[in-house]
């Protein structure tokens, strides 16, 4: 199995992507860490140790990050994630508690500890503790295999006219990470947005009948509200299981190898993450943009990773 840290925002996207990496058979999840994001990090990290208790999750290292973008304020998102973070199922009380160390050095010590070359970093939120492990400890990176993050997006936005959330909360930190020596795919907008949970999928997902699977019913039932409310989609992109999908099986997307970076003193397109598609793609090129989706075999993957989870209580 590849093993991953997954660093997240829950955030409903969130939730799903860690059930998906929690119940899939080709993830080994090392630790699980927070960052503030959709919510105060105090709410999403709660809310990750309450989708633990959902998901039956122990034995796995969960740590608490940055509470700040490393130079902004904090902007959170209650018009889709609601004032919870995690509005719409009730959250059971947590069983597990965090790990001592702040998510920063969790994610130092885990890469250190593990050999080269096999951990899979797999942010799903704002950059700031994966930009703070590669200032405090630079020897994590020519060991991380793969940076795949949920992210940004080459031709759409949903933050400003050009940027996405993740990115424009704390772009200094997306452009530490974008322009470090690590391999970097970026799974962005364009791909997610191809991500839609239709009413057919969750059909699927309602016919598992487990407890796990009527949480994901009830994630998906209020960020669908939201989602159409807040941005007129019919069926709620669900962002976050992509990056997770992308290392189980790397064939459920297309990807392409081209130069990126981050904008910071843009006025119109401060965050936005600029690819630069003109061919050839330097040869030293080590970062990816995610194009296309296949958008059955994602869902397949989510179905069964439930459907091995079964009822956890
Ligand atoms: N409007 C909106 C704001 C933030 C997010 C979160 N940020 C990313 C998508 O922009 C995902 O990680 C998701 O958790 C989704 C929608
Ligand atoms: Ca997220």
């Amino acid at each position: 199995p590849k093993k991953i840290i997954l660093d997240c925002d829950p955030g409903h996207d969130d939730a799903i992507a860690l059930l998906l990496a929690h119940g899939s058979p080709e993830i080994e999840l090392l630790a699980v860490t927070t960052v503030v994001g959709n919510q105060t990090l105090e709410k999403v990290t709660r809310n990750a140790l309450s989708v633990a208790r959902v998901a039956g999750i122990t034995g796995v290292p969960f740590a608490a990050g940055c509470a700040r973008p490393l130079v902004r304020t904090v902007e959170v998102a209650p018009d889709i994630h609601g004032e919870s973070g995690l509005d719409g199922p009730v959250l059971p009380e947590p069983v597990i508690g965090l790990d001592e160390r702040h998510a920063v050095d969790l994610i130092i010590d885990t890469i250190m500890a593990e050999e080269p070359g096999t951990v899979t970093l797999v942010p799903t939120g704002g950059l700031t503790n994966i930009a703070m492990a590669a200032r405090k400890e630079p020897r994590i990176v020519p060991r991380v295999k793969e940076v795949v993050l949920m992210g940004g997006g080459y031709h759409v936005g949903n933050w400003s006219a050009t940027s996405e959330f993740n990115i424009i909360i704390d772009p200094e930190a997306a452009h530490i990470v974008f322009n470090e020596s690590w391999p970097l795919t970026m799974v962005g907008l364009d791909l997610t947005h191809q991500a839609l949970a239709t009413p057919e999928v969750r059909e699927r997902i309602r016919a598992i009948d487990t407890a796990p699977a009527r949480f994901v019913e009830e994630l998906l039932e209020f960020f669908a509200g939201t989602y159409l409310e807040a941005q007129g989609f019919l069926h709620p992109p669900v962002h976050d299981p992509c990056a997770v999908a992308r290392v189980i099986d790397p064939d459920v997307m297309t990807a392409r190898r081209v130069p990126l970076d981050v904008e910071l003193s843009g006025t119109l397109t401060l965050g936005m993450t600029v690819a630069d598609f003109r061919s050839p793609a330097p040869e030293d090129c080590i970062t990816q943009v995610a194009v296309d989706l296949d958008h059955e075999r994602f869902w397949a993957l989510i179905v069964d990773a439930l459907e091995r989870i079964g009822d956890p209580e």
